[in-house]
């Protein structure tokens, strides 16, 4: 475990190109100023649209944030109408890609082959997978588990080592009013990440939590996860700083257990 917490959002497609725009200038200023941000301690980074990765790198330039894409190709160039490569997003400065959210698998019709692809493009090209995983119903703690860590092989079987930040996302507490509860995530995260340590070349990697988290939630789960990966509950900038707060704690702590 490394003592450092890491502390993601993901826009989806609910801002414009303005809001946006204003929304990262938001963040570049907290985090600028926020100490566990600027010494590293916590890692912060966002996934906005395609469109959005650029003004976003602009914007954070000078600041320890950093920007990752909601997907990515399996291919790294060729007749792909409509797709970005892992190879351009890394050329721009991207440095992560998100791969495997439910959302794309639900609406877009992803399988776990496809997933597998997109993560092996991502790691080929130095990018770190946001590896999105979970159980699309609600089911026992030790089932979620069970089958969370089947996805992690499956996406990750064949793939080149390298860092990599799975986000367990139980399906079903994505968009909701409240986050899975705590034992349940705090189950499954320990079965992800004993998973993680088990296979050879992947130092660095770790798991976080998406599913209506918010400002709360860290320091509930305290150690069982590695940070945050949020959606809605970002927008509002003092939330999102409420979070980071919360992060840094989590990493002074684990510091003194790694230490
Ligand atoms: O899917 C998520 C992050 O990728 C979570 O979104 P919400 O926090 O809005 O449920």
């Amino acid at each position: 475990m490394s003592a450092r917490v890491s502390i993601g959002v993901s826009l989806k497609m609910y801002f414009g190109h303005a809001d946006a725009r204003r929304w990262f200038a938001r963040v570049a200023e907290l985090a600028a100023q926020h100490p566990a941000v600027a010494d590293g301690r916590v890692e912060c980074f966002v996934i906005p649209t395609y469109l959005q990765v650029l003004p976003a790198i602009d914007a954070v330039r000078g600041t320890n944030v950093v920007v990752g894409a909601q997907d990515v190709a399996t291919a790294d160039s060729g007749a792909f109408t409509g797709e970005v490569s892992a190879a351009e997003l890394a050329e721009v400065g991207a440095r992560l890609a998100e791969v495997g959210h439910a959302e794309r698998r639900r609406l877009f019709g992803e399988t776990d082959d496809v997933v597998a692809a997109k993560a092996s493009a991502a790691l080929r090209n130095g990018l770190v997978p946001v590896l999105c995983l979970g159980e699309a119903e609600r089911s026992s703690a030790a089932d979620a588990a069970a089958r969370t860590v089947d996805q992690l092989r499956s996406a990750l079987r064949g793939a080149p080592d390298g860092r990599v930040l799975v986000a367990y996302e139980p399906v079903w507490a994505i968009g909701a009013p409240e986050p899975a509860p705590a034992e349940h995530i705090v189950t499954v995260a320990r079965a992800v990440r004993a998973e993680l340590d088990r296979i050879a070349g992947r130092d660095g990697s770790g798991v976080i939590y998406g599913g209506s988290a918010g400002p709360g939630l860290l320091t509930t789960l305290g150690s069982a996860v590695d940070g945050l990966f949020l959606g809605r509950f970002a927008h509002d900038p003092a939330a999102l700083s409420a979070v980071l707060d919360e992060a840094g704690a989590l990493a002074d702590a684990r510091a003194e257990v790694v230490a």
